[in-house]
């Protein structure tokens, strides 16, 4: 199917777009744009705005004002819909269907359509072929509604959380077909709450909140642009074999703090210096304790839309 917009133009462009509801305005002058070929993550808390612009764009809805240009062209234009595909967040599948037999029914609707069987291998529908949608697992409903996202070789895909609800080895999958299919040509445009998603797919993120863009880039600019501009205390990041109480490292010197992120995962803030690491790791060799990983100042996608968007909850 011949792509419908010249090489040079952006898959999708926002410019100044303005969504209220009942006065409330939660998109408020978002203006970015999603390079061809590339996978654009969009980040923001939980309200942020980012289903509502998404569903501006697939022309679910309507912005009260400013352009968005899909593929070149209105989000209504009914020329799109063959090339562009959509994810939604609930997956937004007829329920009372077979899921093997949805996915050949919308392929029938296609002239070219992508290999039902091909799908069904790479995404692992196999299993629950044919089994009611209604009856689906969370995950097997949003692979199912991948597999109808892509079906008819769309040039640009929105994903709405795609992989939320998905167990690892599915994600994985997930994350090879859309790397991909962006290697075939393929534009994504994505929600994610995962940031490990987000750094591991995106070519460009864009960090939403209140209905704005804050900041965007690719993920290395962003957290280095972060790391020039963040506070100036260190972090130090450790993990361990087993699980220990750090204070004897940390508890004398009141300048550092000292958490266990997660079991066997720790982070230690203030000034770090080569004493501080040399008596981390000499206090472990005395406890016979290997160190697995060790960073000093290594910052994460997370801690960078961590510190542009706030701890507190919404
Ligand atoms: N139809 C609607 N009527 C009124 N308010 C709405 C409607 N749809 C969404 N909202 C509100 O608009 C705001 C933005 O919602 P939206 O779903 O776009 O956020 P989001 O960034 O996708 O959030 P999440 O991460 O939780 O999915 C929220 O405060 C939501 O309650």
């Amino acid at each position: 199917m011949p792509d419908p917009i010249a090489p040079t133009e952006a898959a999708l462009a926002l410019s100044d777009v303005v969504k209220s509801y009942g006065g409330k305005r939660v998109v408020d002058r978002m203006t970015f744009t999603a390079p061809r070929s590339q996978i654009t993550a969009i980040l923001g808390p939980n309200g942020a705005g980012k289903t509502t612009t998404i569903e501006c764009c697939e022309g679910l809805r309507t912005a009260d004002s400013g352009t968005i240009k899909v593929l070149g062209r209105d989000p209504h234009d009914p020329a799109l819909r063959e090339h562009v595909g959509v994810m939604l967040q609930d997956g937004g599948l007829p329920t009372g269907v077979r899921a093997l037999e949805m996915l050949r029914h919308i392929a029938s609707m296609y002239a070219h359509p992508r290999s039902v069987d091909d799908l069904v291998d790479t995404l692992g529908l196999a299993s629950f072929a044919s089994t009611t949608v209604r009856r689906l697992s969370g995950g097997e409903r949003q692979r199912l509604a991948l597999a109808a996202a892509l079906i008819g070789r769309p040039s640009l895909v929105f994903l709405d959380e795609p992989s939320a609800g998905m167990d690892p080895q599915s994600r994985h999958a997930v994350w090879s077909l859309i790397e991909e299919l962006r290697g075939e040509g393929v534009s994504f445009v994505l929600t994610t709450h995962m940031m490990d998603e987000a750094a591991a797919l995106a070519d460009h993120v864009v960090i939403v909140d209140r209905g704005r863009v804050i900041a965007q880039g690719s993920v290395p600019d962003l957290v280095g642009a972060e790391a020039a501009t963040g506070p100036a205390v260190s972090t130090l990041r450790w993990s361990t074999e087993a699980r220990r109480d750090f204070t004897p490292v940390f508890g004398a010197r009141s300048t550092l703090t000292w958490t266990e992120a997660a079991p066997g995962h720790y982070t230690a803030s203030g000034d770090i210096g080569p004493a501080v690491v040399a008596q981390l790791t000499q206090w472990c060799e005395g406890q016979d304790l290997l160190i697995r990983t060790l960073s000093v100042n290594e910052r994460s996608l997370e801690d960078v839309f961590l510190d542009l968007t706030g701890r507190e909850l919404r």
